[in-house]
């Protein structure tokens, strides 16, 4: 009977696979596949007749040999599973086999190289249906015994064809691994050895070599005593297979050596800084650790999620109905957050950060300055501390920083780096990858600035250091607060003066900020002035709750019946408030409660009351201070009575997608009449049904039709809301709590 756990193949189409080595891999691997009858019949060899018989014994395989040619003969597939160093025995006997021209050869070893190697002495060249292979999947317990059927679900397989490798040989031993379960992949022999001399090998010396060192102390005994969860946890893997470590560091020499010796420089100078109590140095280190290793957690969840979540398409099921009431406070500003972090890292001094969006558009922000040596604690319940560096104290990233899905961390940064010493590469995900930057690279080329972007003026962006910067003016040709900032920061490192005219107001949080780290800035009208020659000093930062995340639930309590919603501590600084504004005029019954000023920026409790809303012609000067609420604002156009019409917003077009285009066609699947324009939408209010949407990984559009089933029909299924956690991580949670019903669908998950 076919194991439930195993992933079945429904036809048996091969004949004999042979495992020699009937260890812990070769015979989990002989688990794992046996009940998916994807081979005939499976076969064990091993030199140890034990291990044979119990191999049988255990219904691990279906015959198990020490005759290592008679088990070959007529073999579809043979895997190499035993140490590294043994492998080249075994493959020299099997070269002197008359082996079907159709067998293929794979192994399991740790290290690739060496076995290519091996292979190219047994044979005298590289067979065709040789696929070297590296399951990367093991436990400190060995032996035939020890099979474990699902040893390899959910792991990496990494497969390392070589120039002439067939492709119908790949194919199977990628058929092979699959059944298991594993996630297989292909890299070239010489990447597979470095990563993995850094990734495992260098861990597992380190874990070795502690071991030894402390039990090998005279006082042993007293350090094992009181030896608790940091030793435990750290030298778990010490407690591997010897023989095959023993190998994999002999077939591994350079890669591990020279990870050793950059190791050994670092700890080197992590030691001089406990002996001489650089606490700086030393909470720069930890602090990055720890933010690395939680980034490092986050790919790997993610990896269970595209094993689970069907190419990581995360669906929003939002059930109809509900109403909308109680008092909330939404997560910090994504723009006031993310120009916190940057003013802060450039500062003197110590900054503190409230109320911090720990959103991952604004840790980002967070690693970029990481990257750059700054060091920031947090953040941790909305706080964050940086420990500036002053304008002219960023080093150098180690590779290129990547701003996930951010383009604000992108557009800013730029202005920035334009200004450093060193060159760096800025990259982002496949929505970033599609944004037009251009409008930030060619003022900053004026400026003086050496930048280069791929084809279109898309990112990746390479910035080239050194090259000095004099102050120019700029007339935006587009209302974006982003190519403003950008200007404006690269202002500081400019010669002279900077300023920039925008054709409509945009948001001023830079403007602002920069006031209040003491950094002169000089507002006229729409003409905004920097120079450069001053300083940045650390100051007190309180976010406060983002309108652009509250707008969801403006939205929300308007359209539902019977509700009433407290926001608590809404940012409602005027160049925001363009969605009070336009629900306003569409008759929403809206009020500000408690109005005041913290650090710079206006606050207030936002009262919303259910209203029957008026579809209206918005105002076009409207559009830039509404500019991130429209895909909701669309909502409450298609919950209105009558026509709204929506011009002059093409910027629409080019956020993390297309979203008049986007909008334009979820609404339509749930049966509202729309027309999209080149610069905006014309939508006609009317009954909603639901059904599927997608939201293109964008944050807003995903939450706009979780909005939207408040007045559906019908259960709404919203595709491809991974990435809402940019900059609204508790939104589910808050959509219960008011009384929506959006929540992740459980049957897309695994
Ligand atoms: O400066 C900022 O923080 C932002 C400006 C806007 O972008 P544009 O400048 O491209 O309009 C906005 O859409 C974005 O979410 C945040
Ligand atoms: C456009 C947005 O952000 P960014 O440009 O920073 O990606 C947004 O949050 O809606």
């Amino acid at each position: 009977m076919v194991d439930k756990a195993m992933p079945t193949v429904k036809t048996t189409t091969l004949g004999r696979l042979v495992i020699v080595g009937m260890g812990l891999i070769g015979s989990s691997l002989a688990k794992a596949i046996r009940p998916t009858r994807l081979y005939a019949e499976v076969v064990g060899v091993d030199t140890v007749l034990d291990s044979c018989q119990q191999a049988v014994a255990m219904g691990v395989v279906d015959s198990a040999s020490q005759d290592l040619p008679a088990a070959v003969l007529h073999a579809d597939t043979i895997v190499l599973a035993v140490p590294v160093l043994a492998t080249e025995k075994i493959l020299q006997q099997l070269a002197q086999l008359k082996l079907a021209d159709s067998c293929v050869i794979t192994d399991v070893g740790s290290v690739k190289g060496v076995f290519v190697a091996a292979a190219q002495r047994a044979f005298g060249y590289l067979p065709h249906n040789l696929v070297p292979a590296h399951p990367i999947a093991g436990s400190e317990r060995s032996g035939v015994t020890a099979a474990d059927a699902t040893l390899f679900k959910h792991h990496k397989v990494i497969l390392t064809p070589h120039a002439h490798t067939a492709e119908l040989a790949l194919t199977r031993v990628r058929q092979l691994w699959s059944a298991t379960g594993a996630d297989v992949e292909c890299m070239d022999v010489q990447s597979h050895d470095r990563v993995l001399a850094a990734t495992s090998h260098l861990p597992h010396l380190l874990a070795f070599g502690l071991v030894d060192s402390l039990a090998k102390r005279s006082e042993n005994l007293e350090i094992f005593r009181y030896a608790a969860g940091g030793f435990r946890d750290f030298t778990r893997i010490a407690a591997s297979d010897p023989v095959m470590w023993h190998d994999i560091f002999l077939s591994n020499k350079d890669a591990v050596l020279h990870q050793l010796d950059e190791l050994n420089a670092d700890l080197v100078v992590l030691r001089q800084a406990i002996a001489e109590g650089d606490s700086h140095y030393l909470l720069g280190v930890f602090t990055r650790a720890r933010a690395a290793r939680e980034h490092f957690n986050t790919i790997l969840a993610q990896r269970a999620y595209i094993q689970t979540m069907l190419d990581n398409d995360l669906v929003f099921l939002a059930n109809p109905g509900g109403n909308v009431n109680g008092c909330i406070r939404v997560p910090g500003d994504k723009s006031i957050s993310h120009r916190a972090i940057m003013l802060g890292s450039l500062a003197e001094g110590t900054t503190e950060v409230e109320g911090f969006l720990e959103g991952e558009d604004a840790l980002a922000t967070i690693q970029a300055f990481r990257d750059m040596g700054v060091v920031i604690e947090g953040p941790h319940e909305g706080r964050v501390v940086i420990y500036g560096v002053g304008l002219h104290g960023l080093q150098a990233p180690p590779g290129p920083i990547y701003v996930g899905n951010s383009g604000t961390t992108m557009r800013l940064l730029s202005g920035i780096l334009a200004g450093q010493a060193f060159d760096t590469i800025l990259t982002g995900d496949a929505s970033l990858t599609k944004r037009p930057m251009n409008r930030i690279a060619k003022p900053l080329r004026e400026m003086g600035a050496m930048i280069e972007t791929a084809a279109e003026g898309r990112p990746p962006l390479t910035i080239r250091g050194g090259h000095p910067l004099t102050g120019i003016h700029y007339d935006m040709p587009m209302a974006s607060a982003q190519v403003k900032s950008c200007l404006l920061l690269a202002g500081m490192y400019a010669k002279g003066t900077t300023s920039v005219t925008e054709p409509a107001p945009t948001r001023d949080h830079s403007e602002r900020m920069l006031q209040g780290f003491g950094y002169p800035v000089e507002v006229h009208g729409a003409k905004t002035k920097i120079e450069s020659g001053h300083k940045l000093t650390a100051t007190h930062i309180e976010v406060p709750a983002d309108i652009s995340s509250a707008a969801f639930f403006m939205v929300a309590a308007s359209i539902a019946e019977n509700s009433e919603l407290v926001l608590e501590h809404v940012g409602i600084n005027p160049t925001r408030t363009g969605v009070i504004d336009i629900l306003k005029l569409m008759g929403a019954d809206i009020s500000l409660e408690r109005i005041r000023e913290v650090g710079g920026e206006r606050v207030a409790d936002i009262r919303v009351r259910s209203a029957s809303l008026k579809g209206i012609e918005v105002p076009e000067e409207l559009v830039p201070l509404a500019i991130d609420e429209f895909p909701v604002l669309f909502i409450a156009a298609a919950c209105a009575q009558g026509r709204t019409v929506l011009r002059g917003a093409e910027e629409l077009r080019v956020k993390e997608c297309d979203r008049i285009q986007v909008m334009a066609e979820g609404l339509t699947t749930l049966g509202v009449q729309v027309e999209t324009l080149a610069d905006g939408i014309i939508i006609d209010g009317g009954p909603m049904g639901g059904g599927e949407v997608w939201a293109h990984g964008d944050h807003r559009i995903a939450m706009s039709f979780s909005v939207a089933s408040l007045r559906a029909t019908q259960p709404i299924y919203i595709h491809d809301s991974q990435h809402v956690a940019t900059s609204f991580p508790n939104f589910l949670t808050l959509c219960a709590q008011v009384g929506m019903h959006v929540s992740v669908n459980a049957e897309t998950q695994a």
